[in-house]
Order: structure tokens, then sequence, then C-alpha cells
């Protein structure tokens, strides 16, 4: 298809390019902090979850990028962190080592010619401070997501989401680790498969990858396997109810071990055809946040596949910043989700 008409077919092309491009350059600052990441480079919030100078440099890079590419449009976005913990008098070497990521990142970059103050750094971060909601377009930011596993030197995602009037339209996911093509070696990088991938979709248009240093983009697809006994599934590996999902699976018949995986990269792996299911059971209480599965259920769906909560619903991203759903999250192809629904309602029977 030429980029003309490619263009006429998605009303997202512009949203698109844009959102591509601010990934792709928060991913470079991502690696780079990955490969030297240092016991001072991490904080701790006040949920007691994890947070780096990279999750605050890819969030101040891509809203950077966003409003520099799209000039002429109202920006709004629903993003993870925000520039509170960095404005107390202890976090000025911490501020000034993100400013300074920030500006290098830039600056090895062809594209923007310009250099930020740790005010610039503070107010980018602020900018994400959206509630989001049923009306407008909001753009939906995880700026690492599976930080334990950044930190850990495994698997992460950039990942970047366009609400529009309440439904996903557009999603990008930066998975500097995984590799494109299908493997079963998800946390290394001993394939010798491109590794390094931009996973994308926008509605309607089906979903691609393409290698996060650049090269033509490919569809990507579901897996088509029927019979669960062929299935195999991703969790969490931090963040996952295990006896529940593995009662879901012995009640389906799947032989294979679970694939435990950080971050929204299973949704990538789900939806180029590495795995068959993507089970997501936390803890009873935990409500899940818009910016954990925004951009990675679109890419699932526009592969083919499809996305619902516990009781068989589409996620509900109109709410704010919370995912207003049943238990429990199920991402699979259309052939499996009835059986996957069915035992997921007798194991949670079961369960009380
Ligand atoms: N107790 C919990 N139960 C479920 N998810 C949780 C959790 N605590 C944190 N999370 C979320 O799980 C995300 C990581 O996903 P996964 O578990 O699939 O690797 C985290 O994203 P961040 O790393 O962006 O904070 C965080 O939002
Ligand atoms: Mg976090
Ligand atoms: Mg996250
Ligand atoms: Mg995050």
């Amino acid at each position: 298809m030429s980029q003309l008409t490619e263009v006429a077919a998605n009303p997202y092309a512009d949203e698109l390019a844009a959102a591509k491009k601010a990934v792709s350059l928060a991913a470079r600052l991502c690696q780079r902090v990955q490969q030297g990441i240092l016991q001072s480079d991490i904080q701790s919030k006040a949920d007691r979850t994890p947070v780096t100078v990279a999750d605050y440099g890819s969030q101040v890079l891509i809203s950077l990028v966003l409003k520099k590419e799209l000039p002429s449009h109202s920006f709004s976005m629903v993003a993870e962190e925000d520039s509170e913990d960095l404005r107390k008098d202890d976090a000025q070497q911490i501020l000034e080592h993100i400013t300074s990521l920030v500006n290098e990142t830039i600056a090895n970059d062809d594209s923007y010619n310009m250099s930020l103050s740790k005010e610039d750094v503070l107010a980018a971060l602020d900018g994400g401070k959206s509630e989001g909601g049923p009306s407008g377009r909001h753009w939906i930011l995880d700026p690492i997501d599976g930080t334990k596993g950044f930190i850990r030197g495994d698997q992460y995602a950039v990942a970047l989401g366009l609400l529009d009037e309440g439904k996903v339209v557009l999603g990008v996911l930066g998975c500097p680790n995984l590799p494109s093509k299908s493997t079963n070696k998800h946390n290394g990088s001993s394939s010798g498969d491109q590794v390094g991938s931009l996973y994308f979709a926008t509605i309607g248009c089906g979903a691609k990858v393409q290698a996060l240093e650049g090269s033509e983009p490919q569809k990507i697809t579901i897996c088509s396997v029927n019979n669960p006994v062929d299935a195999s599934f991703f969790e969490s590996l931090e963040h996952s109810k295990r006896d529940l999902t593995s009662s879901i699976a012995e009640k389906l018949g799947v032989q294979a071990p679970p694939v435990r995986m950080d971050s929204q990269a299973k949704y990538a792996a789900l939806a180029q055809g590495d795995g068959a299911i993507y089970l997501r059971f936390s803890g009873k209480g935990y409500k899940e946040r818009v910016w954990d599965h925004a951009a990675g259920s679109i890419i699932v769906t526009e592969a083919g596949g499809m996305v619902k909560d516990a009781s068989g619903n589409d996620l509900d991203f109109s709410k704010g910043r919370y995912l207003d759903r049943d238990r429990g999250i199920i991402a699979t192809n259309r052939y499996l989700m009835p059986m996957v629904l069915k035992a997921v309602q007798e194991a949670i029977d079961e369960e009380q």
C-alpha cells in the first residue's frame, strides 16, 4: 500500500507516526539506562513500587515528542509518573541526572534542536495528570511498564495508547528485549531473531511489528490454536495469583508450563503468535491501571484476538485512571475464549 493510501485509510495516521517516533526515542533512553543501571538510579514510590530515572526520562521524552509532532492538537495525557517525589529537596541529584539523560537522548537524535531545564522536566512530567474519561482524546502512557523486569535486565515495554471518546483507537508498544519473531526464549536475547521490536496498531487497520531501529513493518496475527491441550499461557512474573491460573490451566487441559514474563511484552508476544493465552489475575482488591493495558489490548485485538474481563465483558477504558472491570483479564483468540471463560468461572467458584 502506498503511503498516501495508508494515510487515507487510517484516520489516526498522524497520531500513529508521532506515537511511534515518541516511543522509539524513549526506548533508546531506556536501553542506555538498562545497560548500566545503578542502585542510585532507582527510587521507591509511596506505594513501595520502584521507579527509575528511565521511567521519568521516558515520560518526559514522549510528552515532548507528541507535542512537537502534533502542534495543532490539544494535549491531554493520562500517565503513570508525576513530579511530586522529584520536587523534594533530596531528589535534586536524581532530577539533574534525568534532565541530562533526556537532553543527551535528544542531542543524539537529529530531529530536535533543544535543551530542557529541570523545570521543563518537572512540567513535562505533570502534563500526564489527566483523568482521561469518556469524552475527547487522551494519550495513555506507561513510560516503562514492568519496571521490576527493567531493573532485573528482563522484559519491559514503553506503552502508549490513544483514547478517543472512551475507546482505545491506537497503541504502540516498544519492547527493547523482545524478539520480533516467534520464539520461546522470551527472557533472553539468545535467539537469532531481531531483538528489540516496535509493535503498533490502529483501530480497524490491523497490528504490525517492525524493528525498534527501523525496518519494513510486518503484519502480525494471533495464533489459531483451537484445542487448549496445544495452548500455552502467559502470566505476570511478579503479579499473578498462581494457584488460580494453574487451576484454570488444569481445567483447560493445558500441558505446557506457564511462560512468566514482565510487562505488556506479554500482549505483544501473544499478538505475534508466540503463545495462545494471557491470564492476568492479581490479588483481590488490586485495581488495574488503564496504562497497563491500553496499548497491549488494542495490539492483541487488531492482531485478531480478544481481550475480556473474567465475566466476558470488554475492558472499559472510559472510567478514568483505573479500569472498571470484573476480576481478572483474559486475552486469547476467538476459538479459545469461550473455553477459557468457562474454566475461569469454575476456578473462581471453587476458590470461594
Ligand atoms: N499487586 C499488583 N497486582 C497486579 N499488578 C500490579 C501490582 N502491583 C503493581 N502492578 C502493576 O503491574 C505492572 C507490571 O505488569 P506485570 O505484572 O505484567 O509485569 C506494573 O506496572 P509498572 O511496572 O509500570 O509499575 C504495575 O502497574
Ligand atoms: Mg510503576
Ligand atoms: Mg505498568
Ligand atoms: Mg510503569
